[in-house]
């Protein structure tokens, strides 16, 4: 790092479980396919999925797992800032993919690092909201940690905008309002390239190489536990819905990559988010790996984790000669 080099801009994304910040991501650094960006995720649950579902993988995708980055990660954060901004050539520009779980002005205050603040421009939090939820005043929105996030915020994007009608996402931007008054909204990922809080990040045209790095251990989430569970035989689907239906109630959020056993040679991405459950391809840079891997995150007390690992160790295994390795 050197005192002449050009601050590079840093833009965090955050929002609550599920609502839509890796989608979006995916949407700025494709849209800007050409230029240096620099990507940290940090996924809740101790498997990277959301590393594997970055677009233009590469070594520029940092993964900070297993945690909320605004309290036990901070120094992870911080370290891997300096390393990045330590390049040469240094990024063009960075993005932080905050966990669901993390708290955005304690993500604000984790970034206040004078050797780093010397060297970026800070571009903004911005908050990926589920306009739906907002719209039917779905449960989600009156989660406290829901609500910090949008106190916190410098620019929210409403997620899910392209299922509602018109007069929906009214009345999701009502329901903004309604939690703070005048918050900055950007309708949809075209919007946001072109919003004040987000100009300069835009004008980047990233190219994303992906560099891993490892965290060390971390203390658990006082509020949010999750389960990782990985399985090298392919699953019988009808069994594994069953056993996510019983625990859906409690669930936040799951997503993962899935070997069906009834089509093993093909990895699908599995994405629930409350009651929302979908089940489609994988994106072919997470099919390296042919083991199910599968996060679930749910808030302590309502979901436990030890039960449904017995539950998902329970599945039926299905005979070998059912897979197949291409
Ligand atoms: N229709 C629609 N689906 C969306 C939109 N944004 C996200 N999704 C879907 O919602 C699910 C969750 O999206 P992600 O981008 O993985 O959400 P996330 O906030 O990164 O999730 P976590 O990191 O687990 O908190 C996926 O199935 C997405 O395809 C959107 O604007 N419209």
């Amino acid at each position: 790092m050197t005192g002449t080099a050009a601050a590079v801009p840093i833009t965090i994304i955050g929002g609550f479980l599920g609502a839509g910040k890796t989608t979006l991501l995916n949407r700025i650094v494709t849209a800007q396919a050409a230029r240096r960006l620099a990507v940290i995720v940090n996924d809740f649950g101790a498997i990277d999925i959301d590393g594997e579902l970055i677009a233009r993988r590469g070594e520029d995708v940092l993964a900070l797992r297993n945690g909320c980055i605004c309290c036990s990660l901070q120094g992870d954060l911080l370290g891997m800032l300096r390393r990045l901004l330590a390049r040469d050539p240094p990024p063009e520009g960075i993005f932080v993919e905050c966990s669901g779980v993390s708290r955005l002005d304690d993500m604000r205050r984790a970034l206040l690092d004078p050797v780093i603040w010397a060297h970026v421009s800070f571009e903004g939090i911005v908050c990926v909201t589920d306009a739906e939820a907002l719209a039917e005043a779905g449960p989600v929105t009156r989660d406290p940690l829901f609500l910090e996030q949008i106190h916190a915020a410098d620019l929210i994007v409403l997620s899910h905008a392209d299922r509602l009608e018109a007069e929906a996402v009214d009345r999701a931007e009502h329901a903004l309002h309604a939690i703070r008054p005048g918050v900055a909204i950007a309708r949809d990922g075209a919007r946001l390239l072109a919003h004040p809080a987000l100009r300069a990040a835009a004008a980047l045209a990233p190219r994303v190489r992906a560099l891993r790095a490892s965290a060390g251990e971390v203390a658990a989430d006082p509020e949010f536990a999750s389960l990782a569970w990985r399985s090298d035989a392919p699953i019988d689907v009808m069994s594994f819905r069953t056993v996510l239906e019983r625990h859906a109630p409690g669930l936040l959020r799951a997503k993962g990559i899935l070997y069906a056993a009834s089509a093993p040679y093909r990895g699908m991405l599995l994405q629930m988010v409350g009651m929302r459950a979908t089940v489609g391809p994988a994106p072919e840079r997470a099919l390296a790996d042919r083991s199910t891997r599968i996060v679930f995150i749910g808030r302590r007390g309502t979901f436990d984790p030890a039960s449904l690992l017995r539950d998902l160790d329970a599945l039926p295994a299905p005979l070998r000669t059912t897979r197949i390795l291409k």
